[in-house]
């Protein structure tokens, strides 16, 4: 049992609940810990035994989070049957390749109305599908949210102050994913725009290892700025032009999310590109980096998605030919520069057609 259970941002001790973090890497780590801290009963799923054996008896997971005690009722566990079926609440911090094989192979076990809340950031490969897709697809009878926001790892094991947003359509499942998370550290705003919080957190990824690249580079405030910015008058383009709202890009899910992770090397996008722009093969950096990177795979899927359906993705496009093609990032640099000068704000002043 936890030492002291700190009370919530509104001043009352919650019921002691009992949920489920299935993914033990950086996220799962530190949603455990903080569900820990805050008094619920924690049942942790990882696949290795030797790292869940650690964390059982030391309360550190030194592979992804080295030096952190994950403090509270925890219960690392390697039986996802298990941890399921004890679990009111389940989150899901899987890399976003091996999510569905995970939530499929066990997809019996769920239970008819669980609350099942994606924390996965990435895109599925075939069919272009995001986390709640996967999870309306393969456990429909669950009830379904999306976390998603500027969320360090690093940081919110250290108690630095977060705040992130739980996106469903279920108020229920809004206000239970605040009760469980919020505490005096970590804030949870709600929104109903799942599909715009989740693709935007998928695609921040893609600007991060752009703004990585720009950092190695020394281009300067100006440069990072714009690089942003445009990044993001990109990215809600293309979620618009999927149904997400154009709305949810002014939330920390959109902005916020996009200003850390373009802005910190705690980012491991942004690591990405910082190496690569330094000269480092991407296969190099993505073996040295040791954890997961989702924007190199968001990268290849949204170029492809961007030109099946004609939205004009130029810093996509760039990166995509630097990483996976043979352009140089000077040459990328001068045609982003040198291509047609459009519209700031496309929702006010559309874009002209020529570019
Ligand atoms: N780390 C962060 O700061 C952060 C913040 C918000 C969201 N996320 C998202 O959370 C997701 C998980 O990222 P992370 O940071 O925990 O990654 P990580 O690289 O730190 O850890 C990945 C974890 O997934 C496990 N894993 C890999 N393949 C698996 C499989 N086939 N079956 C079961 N488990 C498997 C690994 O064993 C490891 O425990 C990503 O989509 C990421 O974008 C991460
Ligand atoms: O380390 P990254 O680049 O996967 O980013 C982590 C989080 O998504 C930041 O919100």
């Amino acid at each position: 049992m936890p030492e002291k259970i700190e009370p919530l941002a509104n001043g009352a001790k919650e019921p002691v609940h009992d949920v489920a973090v299935l993914g033990g890497g950086s996220f799962g780590s530190a949603m455990a810990k903080v569900l820990g801290e805050n008094g619920h009963r924690v049942h942790f799923w990882m696949r290795d035994e030797a790292q869940a054996e650690e964390v059982r008896t030391t309360g550190i997971n030194s592979r992804y989070m080295p030096g952190v005690e994950i403090k509270g009722d925890i219960r690392p566990t390697t039986d996802l049957a298990d941890a399921i079926g004890k679990a009111e609440i389940v989150f899901v911090a899987i890399p976003s390749k091996a999510f569905r094989t995970v939530i499929r192979e066990n997809s019996s076990k769920f239970r008819d109305g669980q609350i099942v809340v994606s924390l996965t950031k990435g895109i599925e490969a075939h069919g272009f599908k995001l986390m709640s897709e996967i999870l309306l697809e393969e456990i429909p009878r669950c009830r379904i949210g999306v976390l998603s926001g500027p969320n360090l790892a690093s940081e919110i094991v250290n108690r630095d102050l977060t705040a992130t947003v739980i996106a469903a359509k279920d108020p229920d499942v809004r206000r239970t994913v605040q009760d469980l998370l919020g505490c005096e550290y970590f804030r949870v705003y709600a929104n109903v725009d799942i599909y715009g919080v989740e693709l935007a957190g998928a695609l921040k990824n893609i600007y991060a290892i752009v703004a990585g690249l720009a950092s190695a580079l020394d281009m300067g405030e100006n440069a990072n700025a714009m690089l942003i910015t445009r990044g993001l008058a990109e990215m809600s383009r293309f979620a618009v032009s999927l149904g997400a709202n154009p709305m949810t890009f002014m939330g920390l899910a959109g902005v916020g999310d996009l200003i850390v992770t373009c802005t910190s090397s705690k980012s491991r996008n942004f690591r990405i590109g910082y190496a690569v722009g330094k000269g480092q093969k991407l296969d190099d950096a993505v073996a040295e980096l040791g954890q997961v990177a989702e924007g190199i795979y968001t990268l290849e899927l949204v170029k492809e998605k961007a030109e099946a359906i004609g939205i004009y993705m130029p810093l996509v496009r760039g990166l995509y030919e630097i990483l996976y093609g043979d352009a140089s990032i000077s040459a990328v640099i001068n045609s982003l520069m040198m291509s047609v000068q459009n519209s700031d704000v496309e929702f006010i002043l559309p874009r002209t057609i020529a570019e």
